[in-house]
């Protein structure tokens, strides 16, 4: 065969490859937690972005729930807080949670105008609207660290009512208590709580990291496909490190709750969000049920 004709058979092999994922996932609802370094750089900024609406217009329904520590953390030093820690955990203060919800409500924003340039109806809300996420307030090891709070109930008819619609949510996760005072809420356990609530097809973590490591001090040990039991086991014997521990935590607790597969995914890489999904292989770690068929067998 001519090798011209070649390159174009390997872009519809591509397109082919999603083919089954496209059937599968169609008005499946996927919670995206965005976070980290693709929050921060623009490019990268602006593929996951392209990458969500690709989901939403091959007619998946995502549901974005995003951080912004690192520009939270930007804001304070600009308008030269002092941040206060209790053991090494940082407190939100009054001053704190004020600067962070107009951080978050900004970043909010932020995205819905990319969604909105791409060509897809994107609403912004944080927890509070239509008090989607309702807290307590949380104490670590019981230090009280501010204005923290748990999320104890997500209110998923409104988020059901914008995807009806069509719209692409796109969540800060702040809430409000049962005396209306608003908390800031861990981004991660507020797209777990979603998701869950939610019963989602999907949840992928965004994350600085490319996965879950057998050994973590070697690169070359990502494991592709976890069952819940291995990932407890890998959790119980030690393996896992310092900030990995509670994002697995969240993900066994999303799959034990009816999610059917959460991904953990190298946000730093473009597009990983479409290599993951649409692809057999994936380049992340996926979390699945010990019973889940596994889609990718063997090269
Ligand atoms: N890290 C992996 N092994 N990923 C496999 C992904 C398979 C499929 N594309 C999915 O979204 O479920």
């Amino acid at each position: 065969m001519e090798k011209s004709m070649q390159k174009y058979l390997d872009k519809a092999e591509v397109l082919i490859e999603a083919l089954p994922y496209i059937q599968r996932f169609n008005r499946k609802i996927i919670v995206v937690k965005y976070g980290g370094s693709a929050m921060v750089d623009e490019t990268l900024k602006e593929r996951v972005i392209q990458d969500v609406t690709l989901l939403k217009l091959v007619g998946f329904k995502p549901i974005i729930v995003h951080g912004g520590g690192k520009e939270i953390s930007k804001w304070v030093g600009k308008v030269g807080m002092e941040p206060e820690f209790v053991n090494g955990l940082r407190v939100t203060d009054e001053a704190t949670m004020e600067l962070a919800e107009m951080v978050l409500g900004k970043v909010n924003k932020s995205l819905v105008q990319l969604v909105e340039s791409l060509g897809v109806r994107a609403i912004g809300i944080s927890g509070k609207d239509g008090k989607l996420l309702s807290v307590e307030k949380k104490y670590a090891d019981g230090e009280d660290i501010g204005f923290v709070g748990e999320i104890t109930h997500v209110n998923a008819d409104i988020l059901y009512d914008l995807l009806e619609k069509d719209f692409l949510p796109i969540v800060c996760p702040i809430g409000l208590d049962d005396a209306y005072q608003t908390y800031n809420i861990n981004a991660d356990d507020a797209a777990c709580a979603i998701a869950r609530a939610m019963k989602a097809e999907k949840l992928a973590f965004l994350t600085d990291i490319e996965g879950v490591y057998k050994d973590p001090d070697d690169p070359d040990t990502l494991i592709s496909e976890l069952p819940v039991t291995e990932a407890e086991a890998l959790m119980n014997q030690g393996y896992i490190g310092g900030g990995m521990l509670p994002k697995l935590q969240n993900c066994i607790d999303a799959i034990e709750n009816g999610v059917s597969r959460v991904h953990i995914l190298d946000g730093r890489i473009p597009h990983c969000l479409l290599l993951e999904i649409f692809t057999n292989k994936g380049i992340g770690t996926a979390i699945l049920n010990d019973t889940d068929e596994r889609y990718y067998q063997g090269e």
